[in-house]
């Protein structure tokens, strides 16, 4: 049920309780407010207080932040994880009493969370704590968005709850959460860093050099680690607002599993949704930034002409563009890529549009992407084999889809690239390219040394 006339939190937190107890089943109660600015990263060091955990995503470019702290409700699955994930998140809005009246897209009871790579890949000891898939309703939501603050408060309301309880400890939580004289701790300072086998990572590159070389794919994505260890435990929070100052045209993200965090700051949309208009990234093809402007142009130019790196984007085009017209109408591609400016490097770029058709969500368009040929690579099923067999590393979260979607089918997912895994004094770090025929295996190794600069840079390394 969907109210739209603004209620107050007790008058609202009675009128749930009592719809409890008369269908007898819990109700996921949701109730948003519009609220003075808060920085999003105070929010966020300060949800650290709350029983729960936190999540964070930004988008740069936008301004557009969520903060959640706590959860609510966990959507988990495992088999046939996107279609789960659909029907569980329905059948929780379809008990759910929501309080918005302002229907702005990232408010009211949202879902955050995000996918593994590869549920069919053996999993390590390090990405325990991350299902093949995990989503979670915070039970505090901070949203801003175009320049407006929200709160949203969700939690879920039994039969038996008591109404005066509930509301001392909302109010007790949301003064935790809005303290605004507080300040950001230190960021990490890294003590050592090892990257995994790179020798042995080249040796790979090369193999699968040869290996499409015979036509036993197009295209295949390795990726590989870095290990980093900190002085102390890493603070979460002035990493964010670091990655969040220094990656403008990215998405910044953070998911919280108690004493893992798995962060990023990736430039690849996978697809946003809002109003059934739809939005996909096809990013693929290197290059570093030149260090003075005549340089970064020629490096710019010879990107966008040079045949290996075309190709490497071309595949990602095709499939995309495949997977968009199968959902939607109007589907909007350019027929040319062009240069997407990072921090550190520069990708190429073509950009998707398409309208929506009624009857498919965000989630199946993002089940028909993943993985697309900028992290699996072309074949789908070949290369995704290829990596599941051949690649040392566990990928867990990194290369997949986080984001979130809320109860009027808005939502975005990004690729978890550019990312790291932070587990108190120790982190790992991602990074992969795509291997086509042309592939040098000393130039692929160097262009995944500069994707993780952007991470190891706010890690303090
Ligand atoms: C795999 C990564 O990035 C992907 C690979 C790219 C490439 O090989 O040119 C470019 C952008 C991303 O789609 C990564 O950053 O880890
Ligand atoms: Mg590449």
């Amino acid at each position: 049920m969907i109210q739209t006339e603004i209620k107050k939190l007790d008058e609202a937190l009675n009128e749930a309780i009592t719809i409890a107890g008369n269908k007898q089943i819990p109700q996921l109660f949701s109730i948003t407010e519009m609220i003075d600015y808060i920085d999003p990263f105070l929010f966020f060091d300060q949800a650290k207080h709350i029983e729960g955990n936190r999540v964070f995503w930004a988008s740069s470019a936008e301004n557009f932040y969520l903060v959640g702290a706590g959860e609510a409700f966990d959507i988990c699955s495992s088999v046939d994880r996107f279609d789960q994930t659909e029907a569980k998140f329905k059948a929780m809005l379809a008990e759910s009493l929501i309080y918005n009246s302002y229907r702005v897209p990232g408010t009211g009871p949202i879902a955050i969370g995000g996918f593994s790579f590869d549920p069919e890949k053996e999993k390590t000891r390090m990405w325990q704590q991350f299902p093949a898939s995990q989503f979670r309703v915070p039970a505090y939501l901070l949203t801003i968005v175009d320049g407006v603050t929200y709160l949203t408060i969700n939690t879920v309301v039994r039969p038996e709850d008591h109404q005066k309880q509930m509301e001392f400890n909302i109010a007790k939580n949301k003064k935790m959460l809005l303290a605004n004289n507080t300040s950001l701790p230190e960021g990490p300072v890294i003590n050592s860093k090892i990257e995994i086998d790179p020798v042995g990572w080249k040796e790979l590159v090369r193999r699968a050099t040869n290996d499409i070389k015979e036509e036993k794919a197009d295209k295949i994505v390795l990726a590989r680690e870095m290990r980093v260890t900190f002085e102390k435990k890493a603070n979460i929070s002035p990493i964010l607002s670091k990655l969040t100052k220094a990656q403008t045209n990215s998405y910044i993200f953070a998911f919280e599993n108690s004493d893992s965090c798995f962060l990023g700051a990736t430039p690849e949309r996978l697809v946003r949704v809002e109003d059934q208009h739809l939005l996909s990234t096809c990013l693929a093809g290197t290059a570093p930034r030149g260090k003075n402007k005549e340089e970064d142009y020629q490096i710019g130019l010879d990107l966008l002409r040079d045949v290996k790196n075309r190709e490497e984007h071309e595949f990602v085009v095709k499939m995309i563009r495949d997977a968009v017209t199968a959902c939607c109408i109007d589907v909007d591609v350019p027929s040319q890529p062009v240069l997407y400016p990072l921090k550190n490097l520069q990708h190429l770029y073509t950009p998707v549009k398409a309208r929506l058709k009624s009857e498919y969500t965000i989630i199946d368009v993002v089940k028909r992407l993943h993985p697309t040929p900028a992290l699996g690579g072309l074949p789908k099923v070949k290369s995704l084999e290829y990596i599941r067999e051949n690649e040392e590393l566990d990928r867990g979260w990194y290369g997949a889809p986080i984001g979130w979607l809320d109860a009027y089918k808005n939502g975005e997912f990004a690729v978890a690239i550019r990312s790291a895994l932070i587990q108190g004094t120790e982190a790992s770090l991602f990074s992969g390219c795509g291997v086509v025929k042309d592939s040098d295996p000393e130039a692929e190794y160097q262009e995944t040394n500069i994707k993780f600069t952007p991470m190891l840079s706010v890690l303090g390394g």
